[in-house]
């Protein structure tokens, strides 16, 4: 299956990926980063799957979202008839639950299932028996409990089923997990929960202030980074999934089922520019409390509930996505420096006042006690917003982001919002800049660098004039971003930068054009003036999406395929933004 095959459902606690081919082959339980129940993904069905499809495998779906929903319809079209399968995750209750009702459409369909719950990212065969009627599934902490309208069968620890559904037949299948020691899990009715979930989503999006162009596309992916949202406490994950390949074979494989500052800020700002103030809100209060403390300590990612310790360590029995090992759990990124994270929160609290939110005076002593440590550090080399796992670096990007929080501290200031020495952060803004002019920008080339004295660039930069580091007409933004599409573009889209130059890592293989990035230039184009290039741009890459309007991180031209993890709030928060801008320009005309 390409990635692009797969569809997302989610409670806004963990999330699953539903194939076209009807299969769920990922699926963490109870909690984004808890261990896979199903890891098919990253293996063969042996690793866990919940397959519900035509039993003849030979009928095409269609698949659509609901209206505004996460309710994924998939319908099969057969020579004995057409059938319907609804998947859903309904709003969390006592235990998550994965719900997938059977519609007969017309005429007679033969269908089978088949039930492998492997926990513990594949490795574990539980123990499975029947239990007042319903298939229980147990091993240590974990139990899994099957509601199915049909008689089940077992064959090797898979339960299995074929059953026909004739027109207007309604079957329903819920999975319940429940922590093993509990009593059983209470039985969900899957028709009201249908309607939750349907009043959930629809709900959330009636409240969207994106009216712009596009506006289907945008709503979508709200849509989607609202399922990437830890409920409880408003932390946001990069994407559902760890380890698909940058490069499919490759080793470049992450885990990404954590909240990193830097994606869940840019997630943030989509979110405010579209009217969730609440969303913000939550998030600012993840923030306080995972950042608090020491501002020596602060790490540029955390776990949805705010825990700092992250290790990584590769799940070897799994043979990867399409063979690319390793497949990683945890994430050493964790420990490392990114300066850019700073400017990355204190802008977005910026934006958030900008909104009208986040007044209170402690949150404001917190920025304050931020900048005071970047003051002190804003020199340091540093790992770089793409996490570089080589030396540290002085990553242009990570000083422009310095500039960044200096400049929204002292606009804070100017604004009369709260207080601060003012003069002397003028005079730091002031030195960032010029170090940043002197030693980051190339005459020669006319363009800034990835890092001081760097032959190599960096997609990044195309964020200098968004960022109100120089303004648009400045010869230094045009010149960079001839340079970047000189450089950095494959096929129209482009690299975050070119691994190899400047031996930035020791990893083998290189990845696809990150689709951020080319967002970003798309965002770069419509603020020089060149609406018509943006737009194209733009749209091209709307064409990307799935055909339920998904985008992983990264797209290889040359595969014709997406690749990295997926769905990526990366690429749905640029999707936002550059529909926005796009929108913007229209109105300026
Ligand atoms: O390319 C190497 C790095 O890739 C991952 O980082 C990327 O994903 C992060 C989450 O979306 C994002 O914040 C970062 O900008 C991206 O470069 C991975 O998490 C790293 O461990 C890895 O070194």
């Amino acid at each position: 299956m390409r990635i692009e095959d797969y569809a997302l459902i989610g409670d806004m606690h963990t999330a699953a990926l539903v194939g076209r081919d009807g299969s769920i082959d990922w699926l963490c339980l109870p909690r984004f980063d808890s261990a896979a129940c199903f890891a098919a993904l990253l293996d063969e069905p042996r690793a866990g799957r919940w397959l519900l499809a035509p039993a003849d495998g030979q009928a095409r779906p269609r698949r659509r979202y609901r209206d505004d929903t996460l309710i994924l319809e998939t319908t099969w079209d057969s020579p004995g008839g057409c059938v319907r399968v609804l998947d859903f995750m309904p709003p969390r209750g006592q235990a998550p639950d994965v719900v997938r009702i059977v519609e007969g459409v017309r005429g007679r369909v033969e269908l089978r299932t088949e039930l492998a719950l492997r926990f513990d990212y594949g490795s574990i065969v539980p123990w499975t028996r029947h239990d007042g009627g319903r298939l229980a599934a147990i091993a240590g902490p974990d139990s899994a409990w099957l509601d199915a309208p049909v008689p089940l069968a077992e064959e090797n620890g898979t339960t299995t089923a074929r059953f026909a559904v004739s027109e207007g037949d309604r079957l329903p299948f819920v999975l319940t997990w429940h922590q093993s020691w509990l009593p059983r899990p209470a039985k969900v009715d899957p028709f009201d929960a249908l309607d939750d979930t349907e009043r959930l989503w629809t709900g959330w999006l009636r409240a969207c202030a994106y009216q712009g162009e596009y506006a289907q596309a945008v709503r979508r992916s709200l849509l989607t980074l609202k399922a990437l949202t830890y409920g409880p406490t408003g932390g946001v994950v990069a994407a559902p999934t760890t380890s698909l390949p940058e490069c499919v074979g490759g080793p470049r494989n992450w885990d990404y089922r954590y909240s990193w500052l830097r994606d869940a800020a840019f997630t943030l700002r989509a979110l405010l520019t579209s009217g969730y103030d609440d969303e913000a809100t939550a998030w600012r209060d993840w923030l306080l409390r995972a950042v608090a403390g020491d501002p020596a300590d602060l790490q540029i990612m955390y776990t949805v509930d705010g825990t700092r310790r992250i290790p990584e360590w590769r799940a070897d029995w799994l043979r990867g996505y399409e063979d690319s090992r390793p497949v990683r759990v945890g994430n050493a990124a964790s420990d490392q420096v990114q300066l850019d994270v700073y400017g990355e929160v204190l802008d977005c609290l910026y934006q958030g006042r900008q909104a009208g939110l986040f007044h209170d005076a402690a949150a404001w002593d917190l920025q304050r006690d931020l900048l005071d440590y970047l003051e002190g550090h804003w020199r340091d080399p540093d790992h770089g917003l793409w996490e570089v796992r080589g030396p540290p670096r002085h990553f242009v990007h990570s000083k422009v982001l310095a500039w960044v929080a200096v400049d929204r501290m002292i606009r804070t200031v100017e604004q009369q919002v709260h207080t601060g020495p003012t003069d002397r952060w003028k005079a730091l803004r002031e030195e960032i800049h010029r170090e940043v002019c002197e030693r980051g920008y190339d005459p020669e080339r006319n363009t800034f660098t990835q890092f001081y004295g760097s032959r190599g660039l960096d997609a990044a930069l195309l964020l200098i004039p968004r960022l109100g580091f120089l303004h648009p007409s400045d010869e230094r933004v045009a010149g960079t971003v001839e340079a970047v599409r000189q450089e950095l573009a494959r096929d129209g889209l482009v690299l975050r930068h070119r691994h190899d130059l400047d031996n930035l890592d020791e990893l083998a293989g290189g990845e696809g054009t990150f689709l951020a990035c080319s967002f970003w230039l798309a965002d770069a184009l419509a603020l020089l003036g060149r609406g018509d290039e943006a737009r194209e741009l733009f749209e091209r890459l709307l064409d990307l999406r799935n055909d339920v309007g998904l985008l992983a991180e990264e797209y290889d031209t040359v595969l014709g395929r997406q690749v990295g993890n997926f769905p990526q709030a990366y690429s749905h928060v640029a999707v936002v933004n550059t529909a926005s801008a796009l929108a913007a320009v229209a109105v300026r005309g």
